[in-house]
């Protein structure tokens, strides 16, 4: 059989400029088609193409499967060339260039065909252009390989090449007729639904025909519209991360996968907005002085330094598997160095490599750039955190606000995966490419890069496949941690009920699905592990087949395979890091993105520019056409207009949610009027420094709350400079003083978290004592009183009385036997002011509403007769209803008026002692007229 490649010298002088340049393009080629995809990918995912990509085209299987059939080509000149080869007994049976570049085009485009095979709805001109390339590259590269070839006819070798060529580019030609024309029918089919769409103009639903590529964007609108899993359904048709998914509505969806669902939502709308990842990721910047240490001159060398170590540790990656080699050749006296001092050298890269070497020096320079980078993201923060807005606090849970501050330490993750080990990594892995290329020759340097892309292409599929298991293994997870939860939070019910069984059961079963998932996704793991370990092992045995033949061919030494194992073993750790690099980069992402959102949220209240302090002079408050609304959409308070004189004590009363407390929280600035204004001595409190304000004003809320620490602190929090003495005189004055002294450990006693270990009083008494201890000129007391009973609540009275001497007092109070002496009393229904007055004027009034709260409170209404007979049946069978509600008689009503009505109620002397006269019930109280007080009042 004749040699194509057997040719003469004077032939060879004249081919061998072609022969130059065919080797060149044999690289050229694969390298070229390789670039242009990486860098258009890349483009396409940078811009976000490859998200809002919605064009299914219809011949994209079709497409693959060309380029498959192209690959196969490939594989098919290579075995022309190894029979070749077989039959004429000579190897090896090309030139490595020829072979190389057939390998490695087999390699680009296999990485094309995973990456259209996988993709639904991919960006296509990375595709595109990589076959318009090799349309360019083919007929060049067969026009120069007939040049370098001997003017002989052609061997049927060289013809069964060349019609493999032709077939090939038949293939590719193909691909791109049929994507052209795929694309060119779908916009026909386009413009024909349009123009039909434009006679059906009703909803955009009835023409009954949908262009594929406009079906999901419609959707995804549609549900916008629609409100409910707007968002989600968004971000469902464009994400590629499982926490993107909305819950189903039979999954119950964990705090935790909540948490990512909605940061993973914000992501791609932000992303969305932003229009690509560059512009998305520049969002972060805002966090580049706590990451950066902007500065600190002493920790930016620092951070110099560490990249220095890294590029040394570079280098020592290289330097140590070739000293093994030296080493093994001095051994086998393949060189004549000195083994002592080979081996010495040896043991000194290993010192530099290990803990004890370069990676101590690189964390005793890291550590405190890290810590500066926590240090100032916490903090940064919480303090952003803590000067937020009441709105900001009532939306989001704290633990949402507390997840998110932690969440700084990711954008310092993704920064140190990025810069200090893809970079690193990246380094090395091009480093050993072409250290291995050079030492063993392009086959190794191919085997290498083979096997990497195989390997990063199982690992993130495998893993990327266990995202649905690992998602049911969570939700398991969290439903066991519930009913475990459940079961012994509410173990008193649950053993009253004597369901202990069935909670025994309910657990059981919760853990053996939780079990049974676990163990689906560990075995998942363990079979991705086992595959990535095929993969790898695959590699080193072809590189070191290869390498053995060389040896035993005086191509290279031994030191150099021992070299090339020791260099293999090393390359595991970086392929393995970047198989998790995308996922872990993203979840980073997605937790970033909640402290992005918090620190990117604005405070709605804040001091307007060169808002100067509160000048307090009297204490003349006045609301002047208030309104608020907290969403914006509905009114809450509408118009509120009173003024309270110095020292004078209002009482705002009126049914739940009619707005009394929104009225004291605007007066304290946690929310601002919508419309209207409120003054302070003629200041209007927006203008004045919003901590001047707050200093004036003292509050006890209705629920206090106090911190999981001693009572002496609690107390003494009004006001941090207070001395033990002043904290005793508070709390004397708020009449806790004796009781806390009972307490086992007295001032020193714990309250426990959110103040549970002292009684609901005792806690009212506290916050009394607190709002005292602050000295403040405005109290605003929000239900202090309720929930206590009658004798605790007499003390409490004495307590206020202490506190609102001689201050603009505001009370909300649903017990109108504690507000009866106010000077004013507001009746506020619907977030208006429906009546307002003393309590004398305001029982006078005839149907007032006022009078009408005040006679349903003392008198328990007497039921009717119908109602009575309508209860009894209903109860039927002859049961008797039970008579535990409006029961009384009319007869026995008027006795209990004549008894209210003959004695006077609640009128706390000056010096505090309490009026024995008083008539107390828990509905309330009726003042006898001649007993009460003239002037301004402040018992309450
Ligand atoms: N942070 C908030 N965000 C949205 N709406 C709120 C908020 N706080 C209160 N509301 C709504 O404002 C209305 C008035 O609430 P407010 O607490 O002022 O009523 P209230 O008269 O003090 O009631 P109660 O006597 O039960 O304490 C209610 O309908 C309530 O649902």
């Amino acid at each position: 059989m004749a040699d194509p490649y057997d040719t003469d010298l004077h032939d060879q002088a004249i081919q061998l400029p072609y022969r130059q340049l065919l080797a060149s393009l044999h690289y050229a080629f694969p390298t070229t088609v390789f670039i242009y995809y990486a860098i258009s990918q890349g483009i396409a995912v940078c811009t976000l193409q490859t998200k809002s990509a919605a064009y299914d085209h219809p011949r994209r299987r079709v497409i693959a499967w060309l380029l498959m059939l192209g690959i196969i080509t490939y594989f098919t000149q290579l075995s022309n060339l190894v029979v070749h080869a077989v039959l004429l007994n000579r190897f090896p049976p090309a030139d490595q260039d020829i072979i190389i570049g057939l390998l490695s085009n087999a390699l680009v485009f296999g990485v094309e065909f995973v990456g259209l095979s996988d993709t639904e709805k991919p960006v296509w001109y990375p595709f595109t252009g990589s076959i318009w390339l090799a349309l360019a590259f083919e007929p060049f590269i067969q026009f120069l390989s007939l040049k370098a070839r001997p003017a002989k006819s052609l061997a049927f070798t060289e013809i069964f090449d060349i019609s493999v060529v032709g077939v090939r580019y038949l293939f590719l030609v193909s691909a791109l007729v049929l994507y052209y024309e795929g694309v060119w029918s779908s916009r026909q089919e386009k413009g024909t639904d349009s123009e039909r769409q434009s006679l059906l103009k009703s909803n955009g639903q009835s023409t009954g025909h949908v262009s594929h590529d406009s079906d999901p964007e419609d959707q995804s609108e549609r549900n916008q519209v629609n409100g409910y899993g707007g968002t989600a359904a968004s971000s469902d048709s464009d994400s590629s991360t499982d926490a993107s998914q909305s819950p189903t509505t039979d999954q119950v969806e964990s705090p935790w996968e909540r948490r990512e669902r909605q940061a993973n939502e914000a992501m791609e709308k932000r992303l969305k907005e932003k229009g690509n990842w560059v512009t998305y990721a520049k969002s972060f910047l805002i966090f580049f002085p706590y990451v950066w240490p902007v500065n600190q001159r002493s920790l930016q060398i620092r951070v110099v330094l560490v990249g220095v170590c890294l590029l040394f540790m570079n280098a020592i990656n290289v330097l140590i598997p070739r000293q093994l080699g030296i080493i093994i050749d001095c051994l086998s006296g393949t060189n004549a160095r000195n083994p002592w001092t080979e081996v010495m050298i040896f043991a000194g890269l290993k010192l530099v490599a290990s803990e004890a070497g370069l990676s101590l020096l690189r964390q005793w320079l890291w550590i405190p750039v890290e810590f500066y980078s926590f240090d100032a993201m916490s903090t940064a923060a919480y303090s952003h955190v803590l000067n937020l807005s009441s709105d900001f606090h009532d939306t989001k849970s704290s633990s949402d606000i507390m997840m998110a501050i932690q969440s700084g330490q990711s954008i310092s993750n993704i920064l140190e995966s990025i810069c200090f080990r893809a970079f690193p990594m990246l380094i090395d892995m091009t480093v050993a490419f072409i250290y291995l290329s050079v030492t063993f020759g392009p086959y190794e340097g191919f085997i290498t890069i083979a096997t990497a892309a195989v390997f990063l292409y199982i690992a993130t599929h495998m893993i990327g496949r266990l995202k649905t298991a690992r998602r049911g293994e969570v939700s398991a997870w969290f439903k066991e941690h519930y009913v475990r939860q459940a079961g012994i939070q509410g173990w008193s019910t649950v053993t009253c009920f004597n369901q202990v069984g069935h909670e025994e059961a309910r657990y059981s079963e919760a853990v053996k699905d939780r079990v049974a998932k676990s163990q689906t996704v560990y075995f998942g793991y363990v079979l991705a592990y086992a595959f990535q370990f095929l993969v790898l092992l695959s590699g080193l045995l072809a590189g070191a087949f290869l390498a053995v033949y060389q040896v035993t061919h005086d191509q290279a030494t031994p030191g150099q395979f021992i070299m090339l194992l020791t260099y293999w073993a090393q390359l595991v750790a970086p392929l393995t890091f970047f198989a998790g690099l995308g996922k872990s980069i993203s979840r980073d992402l997605i937790h970033a993105e909640q402290l992005l959102e918090i620190m990117q949220t604005k405070p709605t209240v804040k001091n307007k520019e060169g808002a100067g302090p509160l000048h307090f002079k009297a204490g003349r408050v006045r609301f002047d056409h208030v309104s608020f609304s907290y969403d914006k959409k509905k009114e809450i308070l509408k118009n509120i207009n009173f003024e309270a004189t110095p020292g004078m004590t209002v009482a705002f009363v009126g049914a739940t949610g009619a707005g009394k407390s929104t009225i004291l929280k605007l007066l304290d600035r946690f929310y601002d009027v919508t419309k209207g204004s409120i003054q302070i001595d003629g200041q209007d409190i927006r203008d004045v420094d919003l901590f001047s304000l707050r200093a004036q004003i003292g509050i006890v809320p209705q629920s206090p709350i106090l911190f999981d620490d001693t009572i002496m602190n609690n107390v003494r929090y009004a006001r941090l400079t207070a001395t033990d003495e002043e904290v005793y005189e508070a709390c004397k004055a708020a009449s806790i003083h004796e009781q806390i002294l009972g307490f086992t450990d007295g001032y020193q006693t714990r309250v426990g978290e959110r103040g549970i270990k002292i009684s609901g009083g005792e806690l009212q008494r506290v916050a009394i004592a607190r709002a005292i201890l602050k000295r403040p000129a405005i109290v605003l007391l929000d239900e202090a009183t309720s929930a206590v009973d009658t004798e605790t609540e007499q003390k409490i009275q004495e307590a206020l009385r202490v506190l609102c001497e001689g201050r603009t007092t505001f009370i909300v109070a649903h017990r109108l036997s504690t507000i009866m002496n106010a000077d004013r009393i507001i009746v506020v229904g619907g977030g208006e002011i429906v009546e307002q007055g003393s309590h004398e004027e305001l029982i006078s009034r005839k149907d007032g509403k006022y009078a009408e709260l005040w006679s349903k409170q003392i008198f328990v209404k007497p039921k009717d007769k119908e109602a009575s007979t309508k209860d009894d049946k209903q109860t039927g069978k002859g049961r008797k209803a039970p008579n535990i509600v409006n029961d009384l008689t009319p007869e026995a009503t008027n006795s209990e008026l004549a008894k209210v009505k003959s004695k006077p109620v609640l009128s706390a002397q000056p010096n505090g002692q309490q009026n024995n006269n008083s008539t107390e019930s828990n509905q309330g109280s009726v003042a006898d007229e001649n007993s009460k007080p003239s002037g301004h009042k402040k018992e309450v």
